[in-house]
């Protein structure tokens, strides 16, 4: 079995900003009503939302409650985890790369409390052909407060037959009679 890893290789250039990838302060939009991180249409949800920075980078606040718990009182680590794997991902926005995580690298540095505001911030780091290395941090209660969470993870781009071929019929047939449930990369909006 492959022992994988996040280094980024030599071949890896700086990541691209597309030209008409959206404005600083742009609120991306769900790339599927039923993501559990992003998605109006998941109940269960993290209902994030993520707004378009200066660079390739991103920035979301997630509002830790009672549905989070791990520990009594304190964030659960895989829900942290799965926050910053949904901003590290829409970075894909941003380079104009439709991705899958394969492989998410987390450090819990602080237990987060229930009743956190939490700062997310992610930030396309290196590009090597399909692969896009990232890296993403939440801070406690403010922009600039101490870092609770941190990750590396490598995206892989992938074509629209990765989820045509791979997800359960019921859903993608859903897509198929209702195309809003799904926004691909560059399929939005920037002035409604
Ligand atoms: C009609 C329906 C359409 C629906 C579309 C709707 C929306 C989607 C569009 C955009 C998404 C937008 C935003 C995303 C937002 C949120 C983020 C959430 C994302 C997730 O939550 S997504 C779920 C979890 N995710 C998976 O479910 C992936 C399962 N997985 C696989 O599907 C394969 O594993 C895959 C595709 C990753 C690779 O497979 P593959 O066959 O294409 O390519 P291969 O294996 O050759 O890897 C290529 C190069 O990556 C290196 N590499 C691979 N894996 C590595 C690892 N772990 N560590 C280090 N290096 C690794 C290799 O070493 C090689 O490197 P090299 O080229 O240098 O040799």
């Amino acid at each position: 079995m492959t022992a994988y890893r996040t280094e980024i290789p030599p071949d890896a250039v700086a990541p691209t900003r597309h030209p008409d990838a959206p404005a600083p302060g742009f609120v991306l939009p769900t790339h599927y009503a039923n993501c559990f991180g992003c998605g109006p249409g998941q109940p269960h949800g993290l209902h994030m939302r993520i707004v378009v920075g200066e660079g390739c980078d991103l920035t979301a606040t997630f509002d830790v409650t009672e549905d989070h718990q791990g520990a009594p009182g304190l964030a659960h680590g895989g829900l942290l985890a799965s926050a910053l794997d949904e901003i590290l991902g829409m970075l894909g926005h941003l380079t104009r790369m439709s991705c899958v995580t394969a492989r998410l690298e987390t450090d819990f540095r602080r237990p987060v409390p229930v009743g956190t505001r939490l700062y997310l911030t992610s930030r396309a780091d290196a590009v090597a052909g399909r692969k896009l290395y990232a890296s993403g941090q939440g801070h406690l209660d403010a922009p600039d407060g101490p870092v609770a969470v941190r990750a590396r993870a490598l995206f892989v781009q992938v074509g629209l037959e990765h989820f045509t071929e791979n997800g359960r019929a019921a859903e993608i047939d859903a897509i198929g009679r209702d195309p809003s449930l799904i926004t691909h990369i560059g399929d939005y909006t920037v002035n409604p």
